[in-house]
């Protein structure tokens, strides 16, 4: 009951302490329920996973990449990514699919060939090109989540936090900290933030944890804290009936 209040006040803007209050409130109520053991259901209908297209060197990047897929589907969320399935990209759709959650690959066409990406799982969405994949993506998603993985996975990365901290989206943005993978980024931002480049609470937009099941947790608990007051206008009507805030920014990006 508390969880779809959650996602209702989430959903509509979640404008005002009103709605701030009812998502403290539940998003308390949704970890409560997570950590119970009971009926393990989320306040995320789809995470968004960003990876690496390559499996990387240690077996535990992999491990992670199907632990991820089997958290999100304990949990009954559905996965965007960014379709194919090579790499972890590829472990991690998979463990999603097999689990018997919806997934969706969001793929250029040029990518699209089998000998390019790999045989990929569940719905595929051809976009024209990598713009119009990060935007649709990230409109898909409730959340984000960064698994180890290359510059593509950083810049998606980056470029989803950059967008929260222009108030584009409020999403909940989380690294998976395989193995320390990500200790020399966030040293990096820490550093940035030392030397006046990234705000304190800027810097709080990213939520870090070593294992998927801890980052799922932190996510369904995060509360929106970071406020701009910036107003978007080149704003598009939503094409596939999701109305989230993030529609005005991403469009022109
Ligand atoms: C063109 C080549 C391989 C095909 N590569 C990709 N296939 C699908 N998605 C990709 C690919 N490259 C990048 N992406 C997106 O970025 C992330 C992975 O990039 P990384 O550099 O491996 O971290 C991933 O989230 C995708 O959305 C031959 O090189």
């Amino acid at each position: 009951m508390a969880m779809e209040a959650a996602v209702a006040a989430e959903r509509s803007g979640g404008n005002g302490a009103a709605a701030a209050g009812v998502v403290v409130a539940a998003a308390a109520a949704a970890a409560a329920q997570a950590g119970s053991g009971a009926e393990r259901r989320s306040r995320f209908q789809r995470i968004c996973v960003y990876c690496g297209s390559a499996k990387g060197r240690k077996p535990s990047y992999q491990d992670a990449a199907v632990e991820l897929g089997k958290e999100l589907v304990d949990r009954g969320i559905d996965l965007v990514y960014g379709g194919g399935s090579i790499g972890l990209m590829g472990l991690v759709s998979h463990a999603v699919h097999d689990g018997g959650r919806h997934v969706i690959g969001v793929i250029p066409r040029s990518l699209m060939p089998r000998e390019v990406t790999g045989e990929p799982v569940g719905e595929v969405r051809a976009v024209s090109g990598m713009h119009e994949r990060k935007a649709e993506m990230a409109r898909f998603a409730d959340a984000f989540i960064a698994l180890p993985g290359g510059y593509g996975t950083l810049e998606e990365l980056l470029e989803v936090i950059t967008w929260a901290q222009l108030g584009i989206h409020k999403k909940p943005v989380g690294l998976l900290n395989v193995d320390g993978f990500y200790d020399p980024l966030l040293s990096f931002i820490d550093l940035a933030v030392n030397e006046g480049f990234i705000k304190e609470d800027a810097r709080r937009i990213i939520i870090s944890a070593p294992t998927a099941k801890e980052l799922v947790l932190k996510l369904e608990e995060y509360v929106p804290e970071y406020e701009v007051g910036l107003v978007w206008e080149d704003q598009m009507p939503p094409p596939h009936g999701f109305t989230p805030e993030l529609e005005q920014g991403i469009a022109s990006s």
